[in-house]
């Protein structure tokens, strides 16, 4: 997307075709800062520490992670190597380890010789799907926003709730869950966005609310437990989200507090649709609360919380006491009866096993 008048991916291949740069998402939206990644250790930093995330940003990173193992050393061992040291960085996205499958499925056949260049090619392939599947999310998404927007008043915006960052920042372009939003935007039809702040981390207040001001998109930086009560005063129109895995019975993992907004639209009858490009559905899982590994991150991010202070220096805080624990799941799981539809590429499929593989016939 753009980033002032200069058009920015996530993520793209250095002028010396074998390191990437990337946007370090982590001191947005107070600095927006690039950096070079040239080793396979330096991409697992990049992944585990959340300088990139996004189900897709990650699968993408872990894919220029393989090429760059296979600049250095295109043996079979190599391969097996750079698998298991990045698919450690991060356990609950499912795109990581399609991703790392692709590169290694792909490359196993051919002549170590032949391997660097092929794997330089076949991740920015991957890359570029990428875009190409959330534009697609996006022009699927967008027929339900125009659905909504026919039942209103002339002028009045569909009110839309998201939560975390499924925006552009967790693809290499366009987001899944923002790509709707994006794209009516585009064909001049009223949105306004409430965004939920997504604690810990807060990739809503830092990072999605960063891509709605950078794009125009009106939009309203909420507390995560207000959803709920705009909800019950018919303030929302639909709730979009994410995901980091989906299972073949249409189980629904994304970031913590999902599974509360799904509780809520329920009860008041909104909307809960979920935007996820294929290589999001884990075909092999089909109860995502029994199967589903939810990672567990650091106390600190609960306990602590950055920001920029008055003197304009980006620093951390801490919001409890010293000797407090803190506990951080970093996902949840929203059953497939509280998902009112699966916005894929190829159209909107309904949460059960049989949507799916209608939609998927091939799976
Ligand atoms: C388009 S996937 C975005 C998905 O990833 C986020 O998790 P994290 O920021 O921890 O990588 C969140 O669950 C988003 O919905």
């Amino acid at each position: 997307m753009n980033v002032g008048d200069r058009h920015y991916r996530t993520i793209w291949l250095s002028d010396d075709g074998r390191s990437v740069e990337i946007i370090d998402q982590r001191w947005l939206p107070h600095d927006f800062r690039v950096e070079k990644v040239s080793t396979v250790a330096g991409i697992a930093t990049a992944i585990r520490d959340m300088w990139v995330r996004g189900a897709p940003l990650i699968g993408v990173t872990a894919a220029y992670g393989v090429a760059i193992q296979m600049a250095d050393d295109p043996s079979d061992a190599a391969l097996d190597g750079v698998w298991e040291v990045l698919h450690e960085t991060r356990p609950t996205a499912i795109n990581l380890r399609w991703a790392l499958d692709e590169m290694r499925n792909f490359l196993r056949p051919l002549p170590s010789g032949q391997r660097a260049e092929a794997a330089y090619r076949r991740a920015g392939e991957i890359a570029d799907e990428d875009v190409s599947l959330n534009r697609a999310i996006g022009a699927n998404g967008l027929e339900i926003i125009k659905e909504i927007v026919a039942r209103k008043q002339p002028g009045e915006p569909v009110n839309i709730l998201t939560h975390c960052n499924a925006g552009w920042l967790a693809t290499v372009d366009y987001g899944t869950a923002t790509a709707p939003i994006y794209l009516a935007v585009e064909a001049g039809i009223p949105v306004h966005v409430y965004v939920d702040e997504t604690r810990p981390r807060n990739q809503g207040a830092q990072l999605t609310a960063w891509e709605m001001a950078g794009h125009g998109v009106p939009h309203t930086l909420i507390v995560d437990n207000a959803g709920g009560h705009l909800m019950q005063r018919g303030q929302i129109d639909m709730v979009i989200v994410g995901t980091d895995r989906t299972t073949a019975d249409g189980d629904v993992c994304n970031k913590i507090g999902t599974y509360l907004k799904a509780l809520a639209a329920a009860d008041n009858d909104v909307p809960f649709y979920v935007a996820l490009p294929s290589p999001t559905i884990d075909w092999t899982v089909g109860d995502g609360l029994a199967e589903i590994p939810i990672e567990q991150r650091s106390s600190d991010e609960v306990s602590l919380v950055w920001g920029k202070t008055a003197s304009g220096e980006i620093a951390q805080v801490r919001i409890s006491p010293e000797t407090t624990p803190a506990a951080n799941p970093a996902f949840d799981v929203t059953p497939a009866r509280l998902v009112t539809g699966l916005i894929t590429e190829r159209g909107v499929a309904k949460a059960s096993r049989e949507g799916l593989k209608a939609m998927f016939p091939g799976r």
